[in-house]
């Protein structure tokens, strides 16, 4: 499987957790109020200071760690503003 599979993938189901609503869904309990838009912008904040954190002390498996949580809590954000996986990768074409 690529890299950009699994984005993909993570990315479908994060949609269809938004639609469906699950009770034991973590995701889907950031798209309520339960939770909602600023608990994801905390999370963002305090997952990028614990990956500079692990950064610094050379932490490669908590570098990981905190990119995935980053990477994961961005792709709800973009969910959250009816965005997708696409106008990420038109963002970042336009680059080259
Ligand atoms: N990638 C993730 C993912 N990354 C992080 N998290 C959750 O995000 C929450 C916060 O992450 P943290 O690392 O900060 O968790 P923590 O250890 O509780 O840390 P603190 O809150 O104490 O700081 C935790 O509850 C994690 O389980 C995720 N929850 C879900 N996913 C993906 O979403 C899919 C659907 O998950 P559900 O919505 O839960 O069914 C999963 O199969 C995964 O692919």
């Amino acid at each position: 499987m690529t890299d950009a599979d699994v984005l993909d993938e993570v990315f479908e189901v994060i949609e269809d957790r938004k639609e469906t609503l699950p009770e034991d869904s973590y995701t889907a309990s950031l798209f309520t109020h339960e939770k909602g838009e600023n608990a994801v912008l905390e999370k963002l904040g305090e997952e990028m200071t614990e990956l500079v954190l692990a950064a610094k002390d050379d932490e490669r498996e908590e570098i990981a760690h905190e990119a995935a949580d980053i990477v994961y809590h961005m792709l709800v954000l973009l969910s959250m503003k009816d965005m997708d996986l696409a106008d990420l990768r038109s963002e970042l074409e336009d680059r080259r």
